[in-house]
């Protein structure tokens, strides 16, 4: 069973004792013991309160100090170099939404690798991406790994679809990417191709897996064989079966683990979000994890104070993709798209990680 805590915004919180601890007690209480974090905070915690899931508002904390600081002498594309793979004939949207996202959360530069149909809608939607039309191409693999020297991380999948000349590219530049150590969020239709070729990412500490209910259980059935459960320990399990890769299963809760967190522990994401559940919140979601994991492995040990990069980015993704859907929520109701949550991204980052 994983074990951790669960910090929930709510008053009510089983201890071993059975007790419940007041609200303000418990956040002070555990504001310390956050503070701790990584290791030592594990230790201070594990005798608190029953083994259930985290949510670990003080990894918000350090998530915040994982940004870097907006500077004079800085030249474009220190903050970020994100790439999006994917987009095809039928989705041009999921790949706009993660590319604009990457931008929007402070990348600098947010490049699109996309089948040449899907190019020039793409390109129409926004003039700030860089949109190269060769992922159909016969010579695809190449075309995108003489661009990895000069990106920080992928972030594949985005309506990609399931055409398998796409997918036998995105194989091969999912291998060029780690074998040049280059970060990778895999989402969406690239969660496909892991669910069936797992080995791609099995053991890579630098990719993070973004499935949502579907995604989830199809990995599940395909890496341990059982496509059932949905609970914390599930999510650490696929972690830990896929040797140690960070696993974010979107849903009403958000579960984040690398499957290696002593005490295994799975953390929780429940800020209040959408009530709407339109499409594109995920590929919002995985193109800002892009950019925050890029600088979560780049701020070193003594900003993320020893706990795992991935799994702070992850946080942070979460809670910012949530603080953007509710301010588009409180705004549009039912008609709230996912181009209004774009439109809230700066808003919700400079509420979470600046103000
Ligand atoms: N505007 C666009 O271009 C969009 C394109 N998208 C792309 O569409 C492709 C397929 O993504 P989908 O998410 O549709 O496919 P999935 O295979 O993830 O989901 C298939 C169906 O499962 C159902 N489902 C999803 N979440 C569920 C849940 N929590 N509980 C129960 N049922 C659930 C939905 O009806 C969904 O259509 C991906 O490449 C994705 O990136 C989506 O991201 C949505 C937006
Ligand atoms: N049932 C839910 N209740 C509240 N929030 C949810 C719920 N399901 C998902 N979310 C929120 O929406 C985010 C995206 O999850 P979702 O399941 O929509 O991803 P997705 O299906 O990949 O989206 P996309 O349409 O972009 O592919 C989650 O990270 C979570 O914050
Ligand atoms: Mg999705």
């Amino acid at each position: 069973m994983a074990a951790a805590v669960r910090v929930s915004r709510c008053a009510r919180l089983p201890g071993k004792r059975g007790g419940v601890l007041g609200a303000a007690a418990l956040v002070a209480l555990l504001a310390a013991a956050l503070a701790l974090w990584g290791p030592p905070l594990d230790a201070a915690l594990a005798g608190l309160v029953s083994a259930r899931t985290a949510t670990m508002d003080g990894a918000l904390r350090l998530a915040r100090g994982l940004v870097p600081p907006l500077a004079a002498g800085s030249h474009k594309g220190r903050d970020g170099r994100v790439a999006v793979v994917g987009g095809c004939r039928e989705y041009t949207g999921a790949p706009y939404f993660a590319a604009i996202s990457a931008l929007k959360a402070g990348a600098d530069l947010a490049h699109v690798f996309c089948a040449r149909e899907a190019a020039p809608a793409i390109k129409a939607y926004s003039p700030e991406l860089i949109v190269h039309p060769v992922l159909d191409s016969p010579g695809a693999v190449g075309e995108v790994e003489k661009w990895l020297p000069r990106l920080h991380v992928l972030v594949v999948g985005p309506g990609l679809g399931r055409d398998e000349q796409l997918l036998a590219s995105v194989k091969g530049i999912l291998e060029a990417a780690r074998a040049r150590d280059l970060p990778v969020v895999i989402d969406a239709d690239g969660l496909w191709l892991v669910a069936r070729q797992p080995d791609l990412v099995r053991g890579y500490a630098k990719a993070v897996l973004t499935p949502n209910h579907v995604e989830f259980r199809r990995l599940r059935e395909a890496v341990v064989r059982d496509d059932g459960g949905e609970d914390g320990e599930a999510v650490r399990g696929l972690s830990e079966a896929l040797g140690g890769v960070t696993v974010l299963r979107k849903g009403e809760r958000d579960l984040v683990s690398d499957g290696r967190q002593a005490p295994s522990a799975v953390l929780v994401c429940d800020q209040e979000g959408s009530l709407r559940r339109c499409g594109g919140q995920g590929d919002i979601l995985a193109g800002s994890l892009g950019v925050l994991l890029h600088w979560a492995l780049l701020a070193g040990p003594q900003k993320t104070n020893g706990s795992s990069p991935p799994l702070l980015a992850a946080l942070g993704a979460c809670a910012l993709t949530r603080r953007c859907s509710l301010r588009a929520f409180q705004k549009h109701g039912r008609a709230t798209t996912a181009s209004d949550m774009v439109a809230e991204l700066g808003p919700a980052f400079h509420e979470l990680f600046e103000s």
